[in-house]
């Protein structure tokens, strides 16, 4: 595991795009999956704002961990957030956007985004492999759309499963443990001080953090890349970083 900490949000979101920009231009990454929730916004806008020139953009494919079942254009949507923050600003083809399509029967559209899957990645370790899988957490442990309280999901012999929102009950229609943990790289980017209590169980391994989603993430092969902000770091002892 690889941590890196940053005095603010900016600072870590404008990290992550640095290190995307050299492994696309590298030519290591190629399929990608997002993460939604707000934290990539600042990311997608550092993006749009200042990579324009500085990534191959129209070699890219972009995927996603989860989308909520909501349609594309709901406030929810995790591909809504995508598309305004980064693919409307960018020379990015319509045919290399692979979204989840949050408005359709969520346990269909999980088979059919893992059939997509299988046929659209490389297939490594007998399962398919993302190059970069770019990650958030909830200030309750989950990823992905991978909850505490369906933490079952995250072992599930499917590439997608049909999650629930343990608030709202909204459906969501995530990635599983498998698919996530074969991915060459899985970068978390975790911002803000309502994490530091997670983040110190997970990654400060204090107390029971592989238990939460967000703990059973560990690359089978690839690299793992903490990037917090310090407010997020706070609290894991100052040794780490
Ligand atoms: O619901 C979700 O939450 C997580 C974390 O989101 P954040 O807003 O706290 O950054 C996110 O990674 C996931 O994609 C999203 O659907």
């Amino acid at each position: 595991m690889e941590l890196q900490v940053y005095p603010g949000k900016q600072e870590a979101a404008e990290a992550l795009a640095e290190q995307l920009s050299e492994w696309a231009r590298e030519g290591s990454v190629e399929h990608l999956a997002l993460s939604g929730g707000s934290t990539p916004e600042i990311l997608f806008d550092t993006l749009a704002e200042d990579y324009w020139f500085r990534l191959p953009w129209k070699e890219l494919q972009f995927y996603w961990g989860d989308e909520r079942c909501v349609p594309p254009d709901d406030p929810q949507s995790n591909f809504r957030m995508t598309r305004e923050h980064l693919f409307d600003p960018l020379p990015i083809p319509d045919k290399h956007i692979h979204r989840i399509r949050g408005e359709a029967n969520p346990e269909s559209e999980a088979q059919r985004y893992a059939d997509l899957l299988k046929k659209q990645l490389p297939a490594e370790n007998g399962l398919p492999r993302f190059d970069l899988v770019i990650l958030g957490m909830g200030d309750d442990g989950h990823t992905a759309s991978v909850f505490p309280h369906e933490a079952h999901l995250w072992d599930s012999p499917e590439l997608c499963a049909v999650a629930n929102h343990p608030d709202t009950g909204q459906q969501r229609v995530t990635l599983t443990g498998g698919i996530i943990n074969n991915a060459a790289r899985i970068v978390f980017l975790v911002t803000g001080a309502a994490k530091a209590g997670r983040v110190a169980e997970i990654v400060g391994q204090q107390g029971a953090g592989g238990n939460y989603p967000a703990g059973r993430v560990a690359p089978r092969d690839g690299r793992l890349i903490w990037i917090l902000d310090e407010a997020a770091a706070a609290g894991l002892p100052p040794e780490m970083w």
